[in-house]
């Protein structure tokens, strides 16, 4: 627990902080008339507040299923879930939900796009004009707020549904595989990125992710999951810093030595298949 002491010291939030997202003993299974998926079992992770959760691995474990399970939009079959200390019983609003898929609306320009958020919740215009620009400049799209979704490039799509996402300032963000269809630099890019929104909003992120130097890179806690019926085989804790230039800490032998523990417990859970 000392790595999350000192991050604690270094975000705000107390260090016994009570978690923000707990899932006790969860087993989820999708039945139909023919078949019956197990795709969680027996999961347990507690998140607190401010920290950075990566989740990784293989297809098909439960990764999305556990963010479904988090958001309310799948019911836990045994065990339970609760946010910000509440039961979780149907579709959650007070959190932040970014797919790999952006999903803008190709007939709105990067600024409408992001306010749709705001007009489905019904947030007061002039706060959420002031906060779309405030994360439009945090994203780096300034210049491009009246662009359409097909003349940015991916990276900045992903930027707009990340900014969409962070509107309504949810205190929990979770991302599925967000940045799984971009080139390999601009995926670097926007790790940076990610690391310093997350720094600078204190927003508790939970991300899933199918890339080893992506998990980590992000990471405070790298949640590593078996092949399904998914159940977490390790956590780990690198303890890297909560600032993070890329290259200086790819180089960082704690980057490497969580990196080489990921593979080989990824490497290993594919082995059966
Ligand atoms: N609504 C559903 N109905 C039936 N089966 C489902 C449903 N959602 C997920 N599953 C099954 O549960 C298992 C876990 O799916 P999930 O999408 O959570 O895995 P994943 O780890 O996110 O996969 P990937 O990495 O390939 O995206 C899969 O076998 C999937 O087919």
């Amino acid at each position: 627990m000392t790595a999350t002491a000192e991050q604690g010291a270094a975000t705000g939030p107390a260090p016994a902080a009570e978690p923000i997202i707990e899932v006790s003993h969860v087993t989820c299974r999708f039945t139909s008339r023919r078949s019956e998926t197990v795709a969680l079992e027996d999961v347990s992770l507690a998140v607190r507040p401010g920290e950075f959760v990566t989740v990784a691995g293989p297809s098909g474990c439960g990764k999305s299923t556990l963010l479904k399970l988090v958001a309310g939009l799948v019911p836990a079959t045994e065990g339970d879930v609760r946010l910000y200390g509440r039961p979780v019983t149907g579709p959650q609003r007070e959190i932040g939900f970014a797919f790999q898929r952006s999903a803008l609306l190709e007939w709105r320009g990067v600024r409408r796009n992001i306010l749709l958020q705001a007009e489905m919740r019904g947030m007061d215009r002039r706060r959420a004009e002031e906060r779309a620009d405030r994360l439009i400049e945090l994203t780096g799209l300034t210049g491009f707020e009246k662009a359409l979704p097909h003349e940015l490039s991916g990276g900045m799509q992903q930027r707009v549904a990340l900014c969409r996402a962070l509107l309504h300032e949810p205190r929990v963000l979770l991302m599925d595989e967000p940045f799984g269809a971009l080139d390999a630099l601009t995926r670097e890019q926007m790790n940076t990125e990610m690391n310093r929104i997350w720094r600078e909003t204190g927003t508790t992120v939970v991300l899933v992710t199918h890339s080893v130097p992506e998990a980590v890179y992000l990471g405070s806690r790298i949640v590593v999951m078996s092949p399904r019926p998914g159940r977490i085989v390790e956590i780990l804790e690198p303890g890297l810093p909560e600032h993070r230039e890329y290259g200086p800490t790819l180089a960082d032998p704690r980057f490497a030595a969580a990196a080489a523990r990921l593979r080989d417990l990824l490497g290993a859970s594919h082995a059966p298949e």
